[in-house]
């Protein structure tokens, strides 16, 4: 593993970041919305090929720190980013980089789920044929087939892919979300509580898709449940009042965190 490392790493950085290639390095990162200052001088490594949960109260900045991986808070005029984001050590905020492909480079995936008004297939054949992905029709259905069974939902709905994605239950929908933004081929896909608003079963089945797509992307997801962090991370960051107050391996951060407000969180002190 440790010839899969491509830039030196502290002796004293969490686990996961020294098994893994760095991914996202994000430095002095401050966010405004107008006057409001909602991130303060953020730094993190976000490793490769790994789950990493962003967590903390209400408010503390976690989207918006999310949203300045993609640069979805340059749709919100009052917003402003400052410092330095990377990803595979390119400046994402360099104003010569094409934000268009940045953002299929980075997926996303939203709290509701949010299907096109159109089929199942057309949901996940949309990306890959405005980015001119597929040669010709078979191209484009193999890769519509593919990512419906990476999302694990290509047996739900294969004999229905001319149906409405909207006709779909809640988790389905959600992992049609999924099938979209794996369809582009993205590096790193975001997720902002994606399991928010489904039931437990359908929760579950999205975690286990996360767990296995973990291999072959990096995930950041941000989540109110501490449970559903220990279950799919490997590395938590825990925000406090737009502070990043404490990153490490998921084990570390639920069993002997170092801070004493993070161990107030996890504890359930506040929140
Ligand atoms: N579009 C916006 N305009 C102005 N202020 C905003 C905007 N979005 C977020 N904020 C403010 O920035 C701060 C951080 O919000 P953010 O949504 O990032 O927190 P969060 O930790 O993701 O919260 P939650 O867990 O409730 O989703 C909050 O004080 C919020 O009110």
């Amino acid at each position: 593993m440790d010839t899969m490392i491509k830039t030196p790493v502290a002796d004293s950085a969490p686990r996961i970041a020294r098994e893994r290639p760095l991914k996202i390095k994000a430095r002095n990162v401050d966010v405004y919305y107008g006057e409001k200052h909602a991130i303060n001088d953020l730094s993190i490594d976000i490793p490769d090929s790994a789950v990493s949960a962003f967590i903390g109260p209400s408010g503390c900045g976690k989207s918006t720190f999310l949203r300045s991986i993609n640069r979805m808070n340059d749709t919100i005029p009052s917003c402003r980013v400052t410092g330095n984001i990377e990803i595979d050590g390119r400046d994402i905020y360099d104003r010569t980089l094409d934000v268009v492909q940045l953002r299929a480079r980075i997926g996303m995936v939203f709290q509701k789920p949010n299907p096109f008004p159109k089929s199942i297939y057309e949901n996940v054949a949309y990306g890959p044929r405005i980015h001119g992905f597929a040669r010709n029709k078979t191209d484009l259905e193999e890769i519509v087939v593919t990512s419906l069974k990476k999302a694990g939902l290509f047996e739900e709905v294969k004999d229905r892919l001319d149906h409405s994605g909207t006709s779909l239950s809640g988790g389905q929908q959600q992992r049609l979300c999924i099938a979209r933004a794996i369809a582009v081929n993205p590096e790193v896909i975001l997720m902002d509580e994606p399991c928010s608003a489904l039931d437990p079963i359908a929760t579950a089945r999205i975690e286990e898709l996360i767990d296995e797509l973990r291999q072959n992307f990096c995930i950041v997801i941000v989540t109110h449940s501490m449970q559903q962090a220990a279950r799919v991370s490997q590395l938590t960051a825990f925000f406090h009042l737009g502070n990043l107050v404490e990153v490490g391996d998921t084990d570390d951060i639920f069993t002997a965190p170092k801070d004493k407000r993070t161990q107030d969180y996890i504890t359930g002190r506040f929140g």
